[in-house]
């Protein structure tokens, strides 16, 4: 592109953002200086978790009212810009993770794909967003976050290309580690980037935008799901291939977007982070911030002498070390408390709760995923105001009370689970265990089975237990459920994956009040909090390997939960996940220090040794 272009089309966003912002601040220029002085000494008075409790009276009042005069005066609309181009990329982690549902439906039939082939498709993505998050640290250290937006959007754009045009199994596997190889940089760079842009009254919300886009993607993926699942052919190439739309335009974008300025600092690159500093924070001055920045990477580097590897140097430092383990144990339990499960078999649930037609389970499964991102955009709003620890602890209380609610629901259908009255003769021999199995729950729980029953006003009559068809879990191998699948007055129901029972309804509590609890604190906390806590020279290789966690336990969790119900049934594996989210709770209430509002170079010092025993003390008292 020529570099006439180029500075046209930065000459567009700046005008953008000069359109939305500029006015108003000419007219209110004078008060700037006084209003930000005002800014930064609140923001040295809100040093400690106490002063979050203060709000309530009149120096809380004022502390609000110079806040507010300030974000209005001062908060340029570039760097609002500069967020909504970056979380394209969470935008489409959540997309291509979300999409591969409703693709593979389709694609199953259509390529005729074994039960391996399509757990390679799913989770080879995941499995490759795992190690390129954890090779992102270099590259992010080495090359800067702009060159790796940059890379994650091509591989994007890349791996649409490659699985639209695919024409066999090989092939489509190719292209969802090139988009997982995408997603994991992504995942890692974009809140960094943020983080380093926003200033400090703004970073929580506009890295929270990020998580807010991922659930956006996970949501666009659902309704592109439902509406290309009514084309009986090559319906999965448009929902694979259309994430290249975004991405496009997320490489357009940074092609005219600045480097991070901390990054450029960092690398001796003085008047070009001082002219991004001014792009981003308009006509406000810039020259504490930028001595601010350049003073701790100056005291890094004297203390950071001592060279060896970062991740060494992140250890055997106290700060970092335990900085680091809040955040990889943040990403650790977003993941252990079962997001991706409860999402994924959010239409088993649902069908569950007594949805018989397949395409309104997957119609149901966006409302899922609707309510997943609207709930995120409550923590959008509310991350800024509560904070990240009260946000965090909030959300993972009442995940926790959803997780036994939904272990109850399945526990409560389990036990009233109807049984097997009419045991049809079996043309595939004697061998079937399905046939064997007395109750509802037994065959539910084997992958190979089936049940098939009718219903007689509320009670379920003739009900069998049939091997599942080996093309679709959505018919019966043999019998009277081999065509019928859906509730037609007298006819026969197929239920594959849940029982019909009268206490399905606790599950669909369960799961909406997982959506409700998790989606505001425990979906975008851990992202925002790791984009924050690092010191510069950590920043890059931090978010690597709490990034390399996140997608570690996400790989672990989505591929152990069908062997965790069979050994343990659902109920089980609730009960599990809530275990564990119980014990994420203890770990955040002893470990998570209040990050709001304090600059980037300022929250180091919440990690060192003396002083963060007695914050994290007095947070818990
Ligand atoms: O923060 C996100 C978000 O909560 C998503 O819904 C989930 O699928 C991801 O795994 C998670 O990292």
């Amino acid at each position: 592109m020529s570099r006439k272009a180029s500075d046209n089309v930065e000459y567009t966003l700046r005008s953008l953002s000069n359109l939305m912002g500029e006015k108003k601040r000419r007219k209110q220029q004078q008060e700037e200086a006084a209003a930000a002085a005002g800014e930064r000494s609140l923001i040295a008075s809100a040093e400690s978790c106490t002063s979050i409790n203060s709000q309530s009276t009149g120096a809380g009042d004022l502390e609000r009212a110079a806040r507010k005069q300030f974000q209005q005066d001062v908060t340029p609309a570039f760097v609002y810009v500069v967020s909504v181009f970056s979380a394209l990329g969470g935008f489409l982690f959540g997309y291509d993770t979300g999409v591969v549902s409703g693709a593979m439906l389709l694609l199953k039939r259509e390529m005729n794909l074994s039960a391996l082939w399509q757990e390679l498709l799913v989770s080879s993505t995941v499995g490759a967003a795992a190690l390129s998050a954890l090779a992102g640290g270099v590259l992010n250290g080495v090359l800067g976050r702009r060159p790796c937006i940059l890379m994650a959007s091509l591989l994007f754009t890349a791996g649409a290309v490659i699985l639209a045009a695919a024409r066999d199994k090989e092939t489509l596997l190719g292209g969802r580690v090139v988009v997982g190889l995408g997603i994991g940089i992504a995942s890692m760079t974009v809140p960094v980037y943020i983080a380093e842009a926003a200033p400090p009254h703004l970073r929580g919300r506009l890295v929270t935008i990020n998580t807010l886009f991922i659930t956006g993607g996970q949501f666009s993926a659902a309704v592109v799901d439902g509406a290309f699942s009514y084309l009986a052919r090559d319906g999965w190439r448009y929902m694979l291939g259309l994430s290249a739309v975004p991405a496009v335009l997320q490489f357009l974008g940074f092609l005219f977007l600045p480097e991070s300025p901390r990054w450029l600092i960092q690398k001796g690159q003085t008047q070009k982070a001082r002219r991004v500093l001014s792009q981003i924070r308009g006509n406000q001055t810039i020259d504490e911030e930028y001595d601010s920045i350049k003073n701790s990477i100056d005291e890094e580097e004297k203390e950071g002498a001592t060279g060896g590897p970062i991740i060494y140097r992140m250890l055997i430092y106290p700060p970092t070390r335990r900085a680091l383990i809040v955040g990889c144990g943040l990403q650790m339990f977003q993941q252990l408390a079962g997001i991706n499960t409860v999402m994924y078999y959010s239409a088993t649930i649902l069908q569950m709760s007594g949805v018989d037609d397949d395409r309104l389970a997957i119609w149901l499964a966006a409302v899922t995923a609707f309510t997943n991102f609207s709930f995120t955009l409550l923590g959008v709003w509310l991350v800024e105001k509560l904070g990240r620890r009260k946000l965090t602890l909030g959300s993972l209380t009442g995940t926790t009370v959803a997780l036994f609610v939904l272990a109850l629901g399945f526990l409560l259908s389990a036990q009233v689970s109807p049984p097997v009255t009419f045991t049809p003769g079996d043309p595939s021999g004697p061998n079937s265990t399905c046939t064997q199995y007395s109750y509802c729950n037994k065959c539910m729980l084997d992958p190979n089975c089936g049940f098939c029953y009718k219903k007689n006003g509320s009670s379920i009559v003739d009900s069998s237990c049939i091997p599942v068809n080996t093309e679709s879990t959505d018919r019966a191998a043999w019998g009277r459920c081999m065509n019928e699948t859906k509730s037609k007055a007298g006819g026969s129901i197929w239920a594959y994956n849940y029982c019909p029972t009268s206490y399905s309804w606790t599950a669909l509590l369960g799961l909406i009040l997982y959506l409700v609890f998790f989606a505001p604190g425990m979906g975008p906390m851990p992202w925002t909090v790791n984009s924050e806590i690092y010191p510069l020279w950590a920043r890059s290789t931090g978010n690597a390997c709490s990034s390399g966690v996140n997608w570690i336990c996400n790989v672990l969790i989505s591929l152990t939960f069908l062997h965790t119900a069979e050994y343990l049934t659902y109920y089980g594996a609730f009960f599990l996940y809530a275990g564990l989210a119980c014990v994420g709770l203890i770990f955040i209430y002893g470990c998570l220090p209040e990050t709001k509002g304090k600059k980037l170079e300022e929250i180091e010092s919440l990690f060192e040794s003396r002083l963060y025993a007695v914050r994290m003390a007095m947070c818990a008292g």
